[in-house]
């Protein structure tokens, strides 16, 4: 039974390319955490080092009673040990297997289980992932979020209380994204799974994550809940990988920090009397208002409004001074 996963001091490098450096994460019993990070900064060999698909040059990881690998001790438990469970981008399902058979497969030759309780264990899963009357169908006959699912329902009937997940979501079209994201994060919070969830999406992160663990170059850069990194980013890098509010020079508003950011939706609103002038760019209805950007002196600020706004408009713009943080300077590094 997996509690806890806990990950210290690993490196991992590729012939001269220093992939992953000193990595130190603690993922608590039912917690849900996303490794979020640009591309090429280290999720997924991060993900496959714990899956033990890839083995690390240093370091530890172990749960809460089984040493996964610790390089000192020459300890390396293969990845069919582990009793994780795999969802992956490309679903991973056999063709020519039934659904039933997909998820049956592995129950199969664990040689642990009779036809019956494998039977109820695959009925389960798939009730669990709404897909109860699809067991006949053959992967090419279902859409890319209904195998998704067969590939949930078989981490789930295998009773995996680990599962890793690696960008699931991004072969789906953006509605079904937002939908099956729901329904994954509804089945690890009622089955008290403990997730990893790897994406470079930050909005995917900030929908489903109890934490997120900001990778940057090799490094966790920031390892906080949703609300403290959207609310606040405190660096430079952080704002603008996150891409919430706007980041300004301090000069550009009278003030002596060096780098601002202006809270989103609260620090700029439209004002004759304000004292930021501002050309509008563009105006695009998002959610309930007009999501407004505009140029001053060069740098992009976007606000909202309730009503569009023409392009090439000049317009004063009030600030809110309550709504601006100092940030630090790219590149700051911060471990918690
Ligand atoms: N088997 C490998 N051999 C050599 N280099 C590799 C190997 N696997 C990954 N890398 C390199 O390690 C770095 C990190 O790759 P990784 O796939 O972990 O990044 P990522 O953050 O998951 O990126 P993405 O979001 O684009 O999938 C990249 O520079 C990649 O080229």
């Amino acid at each position: 039974m997996i509690e806890s996963i806990k990950i210290e001091q690993l490196s991992k490098s590729f012939a001269n390319q220093s992939v992953l450096k000193n990595i130190n994460l603690d993922v608590q019993k039912g917690q849900f955490v996303t490794l979020l990070g640009p591309s090429g900064c280290g999720k997924t060999t991060l993900l496959r080092i714990i899956a033990g698909l890839e083995r690390a040059d240093s370091g530890c990881i172990a749960t809460s009673h089984t040493q996964f690998m610790n390089t000192s001790q020459g300890i390396f438990l293969p990845s069919q040990r582990r009793k994780l469970g795999f969802v992956f981008q490309d679903y991973g399902l056999w063709p020519h297997m039934s659904v039933y058979d997909n998820i049956a497969f592995a129950l199969k030759i664990s040689g642990q289980y009779s036809r019956a309780q494998i039977g109820e264990k695959v009925r389960r899963a798939l009730n669990y992932v709404q897909l109860d009357t699809y067991s006949d169908y053959r992967p090419a006959q279902l859409s890319g979020g209904q195998k998704q699912r067969v590939s949930i329902a078989r981490a789930l009937a295998a009773e995996r209380q680990c599962i890793l997940f690696d960008e699931p979501l991004s072969n789906l079209d953006a509605n079904l994204r937002d939908e099956l994201g729901q329904q994954i994060k509804m089945l690890a919070s009622s089955l008290g799974l403990t997730c990893l969830y790897v994406t470079h999406d930050r909005r995917e992160a900030q929908l489903l994550s109890d934490k997120i663990a900001l990778l940057k170059d090799g490094q966790i850069h920031r390892f906080d809940s949703p609300e403290n990194l959207f609310r606040h980013p405190d660096d430079e890098w952080i704002a603008s990988f996150l891409d919430c509010g706007n980041i300004v020079p301090g000069s550009l508003l009278e003030r002596d920090d060096a780098t601002l950011w202006l809270v989103p939706r609260r620090a700029l609103a439209l004002d004759p009397a304000g004292s930021i002038k501002a050309e509008v760019v563009t105006s695009n209805f998002l959610a309930d208002q007009y999501e407004i950007q505009a140029m001053l002196a060069g740098i992009r600020l976007r606000f909202y409004h309730d009503q569009p706004l023409k392009a090439h408009q000049l317009i004063s713009l009030a600030v809110n001074w309550h709504a601006l943080k100092s940030l630090n300077p790219y590149p700051t590094s911060r471990m918690t």
